[in-house]
């Protein structure tokens, strides 16, 4: 089952008085238990997707769907209250920059103890201080520090990033998310700690069955953590499928750019030969191209690509491109 059912969601940034469609007509869905990687050049619309999905983009953003569904329901129907009420209770989300999410002035034991819910704890208030303390240490150790009871008595400054990220992914794990979106989450860390980041949200996503939204501008770092890929190019849907499906038989231009710009997904690359990149830049808000948005910067742009193309489905394997090369199915 579908836990996300996005279909053409599009979100409009309202400044100076004109309208920019930032993200348009971008379409996803996650199902239960899945890992999802969601990547695309910075700039792409990544990060706006994924705060439109948990509702914190504020009044200046414009959001629009054909379908926004969460477990069947549709949220853009429902009453705002209670639309916050599912996606707080189901949904959590943890940012690139851990340190900069945490609460300098509050040590980490206080901040991972007031995530918790008060409903899980029962007797007298020291009892309660007590179980509080116990499951704070808990989650603690699940996030895999060991020496929690250092941990919990520090303050973030201590800290280094990488154990800052396992902290605000102990206080995710607080309200049992049934989606966690990680944007980001090893930005700026080092090739070690970003390794285990990854091996940490794969095994809560094995032990405690819970999607995961993996967002990264690169697609190599996050391919080996992934069930499902979609790509995004400049707030315009790309390509989606399996891992498998992306990088073995890639259908879209932008996506065989990425995949022939990364050097170990591709076995025929020789010692000290140069690595393809796409010509140019992703255009910014003001410069958007009308259509397919990767026009200017496609090899394969004609005429045609004036006009964005639809999506168009083989064997779950999806595309938008009027141009892309489909014989291998
Ligand atoms: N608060 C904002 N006000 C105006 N424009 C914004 C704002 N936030 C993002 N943008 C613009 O929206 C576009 C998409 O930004 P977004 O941060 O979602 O991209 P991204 O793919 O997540 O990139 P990154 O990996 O760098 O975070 C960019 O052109 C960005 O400049």
């Amino acid at each position: 089952m579908n836990l996300l059912d996005i279909k053409n969601l599009s979100i409009e940034l309202t400044s100076h008085g004109e309208n920019i469609l930032a993200v348009d007509r971008v379409s996803m869905a996650i199902k239960d238990g899945e890992i999802r990687g969601l990547v695309g050049e910075s700039g792409s619309g990544k990060s706006i997707l994924a705060q439109a999905i948990i509702g914190v983009l504020d009044d200046k953003w414009h959001v629009e769907a054909d379908r926004f569904h969460w477990q069947g329901k549709d949220l853009l129907r429902l009453p705002l209250e209670e639309r916050k009420q599912i996606i707080t209770k189901d949904v959590a989300m943890i940012f690139q920059e851990p340190m900069s999410c945490l609460d300098p002035t509050n040590s980490i034991g206080e901040q991972i103890e007031e995530s918790l819910d008060s409903k899980q704890f029962s007797g007298y208030f020291w009892q309660k201080a007590q179980q509080r303390k116990a499951a704070a240490a808990k989650l603690l150790h699940k996030v895999g520090i060991k020496n929690h009871q250092a941990c919990a008595k520090s303050y973030p400054h201590q800290l280094t990033n990488a154990l800052c990220q396992r902290v605000m992914i102990a206080i995710a794990l607080a309200k049992r998310p049934k989606l966690l979106i990680a944007d980001e989450p090893t930005a700026s860390m080092e090739a070690s700690n970003q390794a285990q980041i990854f091996r940490l949200l794969a095994s809560l996503n094995q032990l405690k069955n819970m999607s995961i939204l993996l967002i990264s501008h690169e697609l190599e770092k996050i391919s080996h953590w992934t069930d499902y890929l979609t790509v995004m190019y400049s707030g315009q849907f790309v390509e989606a499928g399996t891992t498998e499906q992306i990088f073995n038989t890639p259908f879209h231009p932008y996506t065989k750019a990425l995949i022939a710009s990364t050097p170990r997904a591709k076995n025929d690359v020789e010692k000290k030969s140069r690595l393809h990149a796409m010509p140019g830049s992703i255009p910014g808000l003001q410069h958007l191209p009308i259509g397919c948005r990767l026009g200017p910067r496609c090899p394969n742009a004609q005429k045609k690509c004036v006009r964005a193309p639809q999506i168009e489905s083989y064997h779950g394997h999806q595309v938008s491109c009027h141009f892309s090369h489909r014989e291998d199915y």
